[in-house]
């Protein structure tokens, strides 16, 4: 079988530096990855952890996503303009009450995250319609699925891919194209950190005093909590992503983390759509302490399975 050419944005950190090296140290070098960012000054972590892999299975390309320009350039310069495997990746968080927020900062995250993708994939779908073949994968995110407080902007541009998505996904089937949203919940990632910066530094004073609190006091200390009891690493969303890739038949929508179903479950489980605003709330307001004891005991059982799991390592060695 022939090698897959694999495009991937936003591989300077994070979720796509860990796809690319993923899929390019694979053993049957099945893929040959593109990975690109817009800022090559930022490439030695990428570098590092492509090893020898770089210049044989990876390439580092300059793209950035929200300059069609440079899209255009990066697709002309791949063999025959040839992406089997689309992998949608950029994106950028925003935290904080709207007040707080400027129209040019939100619609910088819908450019990022949603116009990027657009652009992306207007440079490769009409390809991957003649040829009849391809896979588009988006790193879309929980909060494509329901929305956070807080994360009014973020959710929103999750939300819009994935209804693109749905909208595209009858016209893919029709020139047998597959289309997988992969929806991971908190990753630990440069993200977490940048996001909760930002979120920090936003001008309170802009703001009523309850809502102040909601934020400062509620949401952003349940933050740094939900990450450490619940967050995967970039490596697991990777490992995620390659078993998507190579199935017959990808599912459209893919969550990788089990611990955060039960937050997603509750969007449909009712029509009505009240469960999940109630339940978030009553988490936030009327148990927050058994919420944040069951965080902690969450985070407790991770550490504790995770010391076990390196002394065995230990063992074996
Ligand atoms: N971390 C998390 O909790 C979760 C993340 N996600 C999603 O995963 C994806 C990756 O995020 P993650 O790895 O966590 O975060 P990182 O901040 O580590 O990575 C984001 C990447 O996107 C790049 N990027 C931002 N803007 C552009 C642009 N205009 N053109 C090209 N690249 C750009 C960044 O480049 P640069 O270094 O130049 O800024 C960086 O390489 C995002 O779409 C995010 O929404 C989904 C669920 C959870
Ligand atoms: C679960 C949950 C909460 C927080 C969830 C968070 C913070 C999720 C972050 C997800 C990320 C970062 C996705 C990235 O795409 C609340 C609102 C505190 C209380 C209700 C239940």
């Amino acid at each position: 079988m022939s090698q897959k050419a694999v495009l991937i944005s936003g591989c300077s950190s994070g979720i796509g530096l860990a796809i690319a090296v993923l899929l390019a140290k694979d053993e049957k070098k099945r893929f040959m990855v593109y990975a690109t960012m817009r800022n090559l000054a930022k490439q030695e972590a990428l570098v590092e952890a492509a090893g020898r892999t770089l210049g044989q299975t990876l390439e580092i390309r300059q793209m950035d996503v929200c300059d069609e320009k440079s899209i255009k350039e990066c697709v002309d310069s791949l063999p025959d303009r040839r992406v089997d495997i689309l992998i949608s990746n950029a994106g950028l968080g925003l935290v904080g009450p709207i007040e707080c927020q400027s129209i040019e900062e939100m619609q910088s995250v819908m450019n990022t995250n949603f116009f990027g993708f657009v652009r992306l994939l207007k440079e490769v779908l009409p390809d991957m319609k003649m040829r009849k073949s391809g896979h588009i994968v988006v790193i879309s995110s929980v909060m494509g699925i329901q929305g956070i407080l807080f994360n009014d902007i973020y959710a929103a541009s999750k939300f819009a891919v994935e209804g693109f998505c749905e909208s595209m996904a009858v016209q893919a089937m029709r020139f047998k194209l597959h289309i997988s949203l992969i929806e991971p919940g908190p990753v630990i990632t440069d993200f977490e950190h940048k996001v909760y910066e930002e979120g920090m530094k936003s001008d309170m004073s802009k703001v009523d005093s309850v809502t102040a609190d909601m934020f400062l006091n509620i949401y952003m200390r349940h933050w740094t909590q939900i990450f450490e009891s619940l967050g995967q690493t970039p490596e697991v969303i990777a490992e995620h992503t390659l078993k998507i890739i190579t199935m017959d038949n990808p599912p459209f929508r893919h969550q990788t983390n089990t611990l955060y179903t039960p937050v997603t479950t509750l969007k449909y489980a009712d029509p009505n759509g009240d469960l999940p605003i109630d339940t978030f709330y009553k988490v936030v307001f009327e148990h927050d302490k058994v919420f944040s004891a069951s965080l902690n005991f969450l985070k407790l059982l991770r550490w504790r399975s995770r010391k076990s799991f390196s002394s065995l390592e230990k063992d074996k060695s």
